[in-house]
């Protein structure tokens, strides 16, 4: 069987087994070999043999492939579809950190395949930046399921992940590991997307322990009972440590994002969403910023807008000299009416628009354009700015009733001018 595959060179060497970069000489396919590094002898390890081939059965976008499985000479070989490189290496070869939108199509697919394997009785224990492996944009998880059924060794100790990803619970050895183990790992892995660097690189087992204390404070019966009935929680000296604020340990992380880092990295595994509600948290509630041509006629786009408010970003050239630029952003929300139909469906008086923001219940808004001004800049500071032609003129007053920041998690301020001039955004991004 292993006769019909060409190995071309090694491309990791992990604690269990070598992986080879290699073909199948009858399809010319490139497949990644992995020779594990212990013999198999025994009548159990065949049983857990054909567990493990029941994993070729699972087959999910987000889960690398395991085409075969096969033993000689007491040696188990497994041949996986090849892929690109790992994101370990992937986040250590970057220069500047990640986009929001790039970070969010990561995890969308890890926690579609983490989804999956849970749906189907199976979780990782693994789960690490090395075992999420990646070509063109795709991310798959590798080696699922492996761990449990091979990777410990007679009398068959079990196996424990990766110390920066590995779950409180099991640093406390608790004896009932379940898939939210799988699910700090993805938290911690999520914080590292966006600083490229661990959340919790422990030097050992307690300097683990102490240094998820040191970000999410000291654990105790309200935050999570059982743990401290842990086997381990007795002799551990938990170090009286104040949580720190996730959002200045992760300052390019959104608020979204740091709360779902925050639910996934719970001390309490029954705290932690799972991946099918981690797959609802608000993080990926963003439709992709896709740019939008700034005048599209056609008349069905028209039809299927007109229902629903916009909500659109415009890059504004101010300047007043040709040669010169000032640039500014604005945000408006307003009701849809598509530029060709102005005329028919404008309304005379755009402040009796009403729009409903979906996120706050009974809350409701005018229609409204803002700059968005950072929020070191003075009030009243805001350039001097050309509003929309008259069907979307600005509501100065537009404000969220009873809402005092912004519902977008930006620095909202209202329009201060009235100065009218057919100016056009430079760029338009339409968000809904
Ligand atoms: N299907 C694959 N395609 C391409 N490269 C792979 C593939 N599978 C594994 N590799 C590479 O080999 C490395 C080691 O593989 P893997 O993590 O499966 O070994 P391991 O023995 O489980 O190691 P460890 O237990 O230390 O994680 C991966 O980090 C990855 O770089």
């Amino acid at each position: 069987m292993m006769e019909r595959y060409k190995l071309v060179r090694e491309i990791g060497d992990g604690t269990c087994g070598n992986v080879f970069m290699a073909y199948n000489i009858e399809t010319n396919e490139i497949v990644a070999v992995k020779k594990m590094k212990r013999k198999f002898y025994q009548w159990e390890e065949c049983i857990n043999l054909r567990e493990v081939k029941a994993l070729q059965k699972l087959i999910h976008p987000n889960i690398v492939k395991l085409k075969e499985v096969t033993m000689e000479n007491h040696e188990l070989f497994f041949i996986f579809e090849h892929m690109e490189c790992n994101l370990y290496d992937v986040i250590r070869e970057r220069q500047v950190a990640f986009s929001e939108g790039d970070i969010r199509s990561f995890m969308l697919q890890i926690l579609q395949g983490l989804a999956y394997m849970h749906n189907n009785g199976y979780f990782h224990r693994d789960l690490k930046p090395e075992n999420l492996l990646v070509s063109n944009g795709t991310v798959k998880i590798a080696d699922f399921g492996l761990a449990r059924e091979l990777y410990s060794s007679p009398p068959y100790t079990d196996y424990v992940s990766t110390r920066w990803y590995r779950a409180p619970e099991v640093l406390l050895q608790s004896s009932a590991y379940t898939p939210a183990i799988d699910m700090w790992a993805v938290g911690a892995i999520l914080a590292e997307l966006f600083t490229l660097s661990p959340l919790f690189p422990g030097e050992s087992e307690t300097d683990q322990l102490y240094k998820i204390c040191a970000v999410l404070g000291t654990p105790d019966y309200t935050v999570w009972p059982e743990g401290m009935n842990l086997p381990r929680s007795c002799s551990f000296n938990f170090f009286q440590i104040p949580p720190r604020n996730l959002r200045e340990l992760i300052p390019n992380a959104s608020l979204e994002a740091v709360d779902l880092i925050q639910q996934l990295c719970s001390w309490d595994p029954r705290r932690r969403p799972t991946a099918e509600q981690a797959l609802q948290h608000p993080f990926f509630n963003v439709r992709p910023w896709v740019p939008g041509p700034l005048h599209d006629a056609s008349q069905t786009k028209a039809n299927e807008s007109r229902a629903h408010p916009r909500l659109e970003l415009n890059l504004w050239d101010f300047s007043s000299e040709p040669d010169d630029s000032f640039l500014d952003l604005t945000l408006s929300l307003k009701p849809s009416f598509h530029e060709t139909d102005h005329a028919n469906h404008a309304p005379q008086r755009a402040e009796e628009e009403i729009c409903q923001y979906p996120r706050l219940e009974n809350a409701y808004v005018k229609s409204g354009l803002w700059p968005l001004v950072s929020s070191d800049r003075p009030i009243g500071d805001v350039p001097a700015m050309p509003s929309w032609p008259q069907p979307y003129m600005v509501d100065s007053q537009a404000s969220l009733a009873g809402y005092s920041g912004s519902p977008f998690g930006l620095s909202l301020q209202p329009n201060l001018l009235d100065n009218h001039h057919s100016l056009r955004p430079i760029r338009q991004v339409n968000f809904f």
